[in-house]
């Protein structure tokens, strides 16, 4: 089998014989480039498996590399040379493409640890790429994302509404990155006891507590070499998020009684459905644990906003369940479309089993759908000339409509909902107390 071959980029010849050196140990072969140019000139002619780029070069930074990279020869997995502390450096690269980066000065077990994984994304990665559904754009751009993001090793945040395939999108990243042949671990905060928390995740010694009759091995443990999922991370009560935070920062844990830390190698991942970033200004979430775990964030839109992917969901959930989506009949098909899915694509997955277990002839239509609200909002904007019996009332349709759609495209964000509608902040708090919006 042929040595893999890294790509080298800095300017200092010291530091370019170091990683040559470094690699070579380990049966590495690399060619060195001193600056952004050369290193262009050397990608576009050969297959490299991994390329290791200082951040300041002559010629060019190695943020504008790792974008050229990405368009140019996108299967390269690029790590990048930061300073010491350049915390901001790192992450933009993350979100340029780069899988990882290493700080300076050069920690060799470190810069050895990202070699590996570098070589483990070019390994063909066992996901099915057919499991995120979807052609609509932002699914196109999500599973992109994906894609970028699963090479790294930066914590992910992933946002959107109950049912929208969160997990599903966690599992992708899983799947797709060095760490697929580790373990994946999910973990629904919000439904382990709060006495039992810290247990669950760090573990136990024989004695700790009246019932811990044997050593347990925590979550966090049983995810070594593979990723923690924390869904629903909001739930986490602060006395846990400070003890999370250690585990993050420090990559040790401590079951509950025993005397010495273990070291763990883990990558989190989190969701939820709730706004953080609100939780934080209102101090129901750390704020030191929200960049930690935010590195990088992932919206997963809305089943609405995916247009007729809701067709192609259907088309699956219905084979799935052995049938098929001829059954649908044009009305069920046009309410499909038209739906506003509060529940997204789980309220889809429920509601056509419903109808197929249901259903007497063989046939789907729209009332068999047994949709709860009305269709998507911009359908449902009450007609002006009904508004003329009940004005304050049509005022306070138009008017809720307006806020829940500057919410949802700010991610319910309200300080920049309000900024939208031009509100001030109390104002808008105000009007959704007033309105009842949830
Ligand atoms: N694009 C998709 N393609 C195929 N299946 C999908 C897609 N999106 C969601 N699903 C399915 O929808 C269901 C709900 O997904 P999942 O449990 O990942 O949602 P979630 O966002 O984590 O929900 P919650 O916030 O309630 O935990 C799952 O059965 C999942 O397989």
């Amino acid at each position: 089998m042929n040595r893999p071959l890294a790509l080298v980029i800095d300017d200092e010849p010291d530091i370019r014989e170091l990683l040559a050196l470094t690699l070579g140990r380990m049966n590495i072969e690399a060619a060195l480039a001193g600056d952004v140019a050369e290193a262009q000139a050397q990608l576009s002619e050969h297959n490299f498996d991994l390329c290791l780029t200082d951040m300041r070069l002559p010629d060019g930074d190695g943020l504008d590399l790792v974008k050229w990279i990405q368009t140019n020869s996108p299967g390269v997995p690029v790590a990048v040379i930061t300073a010491h502390g350049n915390v901001e450096t790192a992450v933009q690269a993350l979100k340029l493409g780069a899988f990882d980066f290493i700080s300076k000065p050069l920690d060799l077990a470190n810069l050895r640890n990202v070699i590996e994984s570098a070589l483990k994304l070019g390994e063909p990665a066992p996901a099915d790429d057919n499991r995120l559904l979807g052609n609509s754009t932002p699914m196109r751009e999500l599973r992109e994302l994906i894609e970028r993001v699963a090479r790294s090793q930066a914590p992910v945040h992933i946002c959107g509404e109950s049912g929208t395939g969160k997990e599903l999108v966690a599992r992708l990243i899983h799947d797709s990155g060095p760490r697929a042949d580790g373990p994946f671990v999910p973990v629904n905060c919000g439904a382990i006891p709060a006495d039992l928390m810290e247990s669950e995740f760090f573990g136990h010694r024989k004695g700790a507590f009246t019932g811990a009759v044997a050593d347990k091995a925590g979550l966090v443990q049983s995810a070594n070499g593979g990723t923690l999922f924390l869904d629903e991370i909001a739930d986490l009560p602060l006395s846990m998020q400070v003890k999370l935070l250690r585990v993050i920062q420090e990559q040790t844990v401590r079951p509950v009684g025993a005397a010495a830390e273990e070291q763990v190698n883990i990558r989190i991942l989190s969701a939820t459905h709730r706004n953080l970033a609100d939780m934080v200004a209102n101090s129901d979430f750390r704020e030191d644990l929200f960049y930690r775990i935010n590195v990088i964030e992932l919206r997963v839109p809305p089943l609405r906003e995916r247009g007729d992917d809701v067709l192609l969901l259907a088309e699956n959930v219905m084979r799935r369940l052995g049938s098929s989506t001829e059954m649908l009949d044009a009305g069920a098909r046009k309410l499909l479309c038209s739906y506003r899915f509060p529940g997204n694509v789980r309220e889809l997955e429920n509601m056509l089993e419903r109808a197929v277990t249901l259903c007497v002839n063989g046939s789907i239509s729209s009332s068999d759908l047994h949709v709860r609200e009305t269709p998507r909002a911009d359908d449902a904007l009450p007609a002006a000339n009904s508004a003329t019996s009940n004005l304050g009332g049509h005022i306070e349709d138009v008017e809720r409509q307006a806020i829940v759609e500057a919410l949802e495209k700010t991610r319910y964000n309200k300080t920049a909902a309000a900024k939208r509608l031009g509100l001030s902040f109390r104002q808008l708090r105000y009007r959704i107390k007033k309105l009842g919006i949830e």
